[in-house]
């Protein structure tokens, strides 16, 4: 068996969202003791909301300095803005609007009501993160049951686009149909990638993924480390892993 990275496997949802806000608080105060300051891609998806919960209520996210991260997304729903299907919405109403984050190092990808299409927003968020896509320093993943990551759908076009760094997505199977979202060789410029997955839904995707590399998921592979953070359900149908 092919692994893209190292699997850990925690015992349910709420022991991996703690596990995950722990190692990401650390990641970024180590980050900061290195170069003063920290960069993150976020996701959307259930989990993600639960680890962003846990950011807020660990008694040790004051490890990091707020004011000094950079916050971007790995993808969007082109939704108005503030439409609580937004990627955006859930990680401001979860923890950024509850933390002293500098709100120019906060990078949402352009809303629906602001632009008129998902590939002006994907131009414009090209734009902002400049010529060269940064060497993000921890960039998350959620899993979809279909393999997906960020708006990156086995089959959909925008899978194979390169050569840019931000693509619209139209026709996605999940709704909303139209979504923005990182290329995968932006995707892989991160330092570091984990995925995170949580639930038995997820547990196909996640043995083919690591078994066969072919998924979206499966083709994450940051310049660093990539790793996946899982749960036991999601966990429960890898065929040759141990634990
Ligand atoms: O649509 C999306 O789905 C995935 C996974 O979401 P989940 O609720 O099934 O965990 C998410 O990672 C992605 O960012 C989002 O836009």
């Amino acid at each position: 068996m092919s692994r893209s990275g190292a699997v850990i496997v925690h015992n349910d949802a709420d022991v991996l969202a703690e596990a995950v806000a722990s190692r990401l608080l650390n990641r970024l105060a180590d980050a900061q003791a290195h170069r003063g300051e920290a960069s993150i891609v976020l996701t959307g998806g259930r989990i993600a909301a639960k680890v962003y919960q846990n950011i807020l209520g660990s008694p040790i996210r004051t490890v990091v300095d707020w004011s000094k991260v950079d916050f971007w997304w790995g993808d969007e729903r082109f939704l108005p803005s503030g439409d609580p299907e937004r990627n955006e919405t859930q990680a401001r109403e979860a923890f950024l609007d509850h933390l002293p984050v500098d709100p120019k190092r906060v990078h949402p990808m352009a809303a629906s009501d602001a632009v008129g299409s998902p590939e002006e927003a994907a131009e414009l968020y090209a734009a902002e993160l400049g010529s060269e896509v940064p060497a993000f320093d921890l960039l998350l993943l959620g899993i979809g049951e279909d393999g997906h990551v960020a708006s990156l759908f086995p089959g959909n076009p925008a899978l194979d686009v390169d050569g840019v760094a931000v693509v619209g997505v139209r026709n996605s199977p999940k709704p909303p149909p139209e979504r923005v979202s990182l290329t995968m060789s932006a995707i892989n410029s991160a330092t570091a990638a984990w995925i995170i997955a949580s639930g038995e839904g997820k547990a196909e995707a996640v043995d083919e993924a690591l078994s066969k590399g072919e998924l979206p998921a499966g083709r994450v592979k940051a310049t660093g480390h990539t790793r996946w953070l899982i749960d036991k359900d999601a966990a429960s149908q890898l065929k040759h892993l141990e634990f």
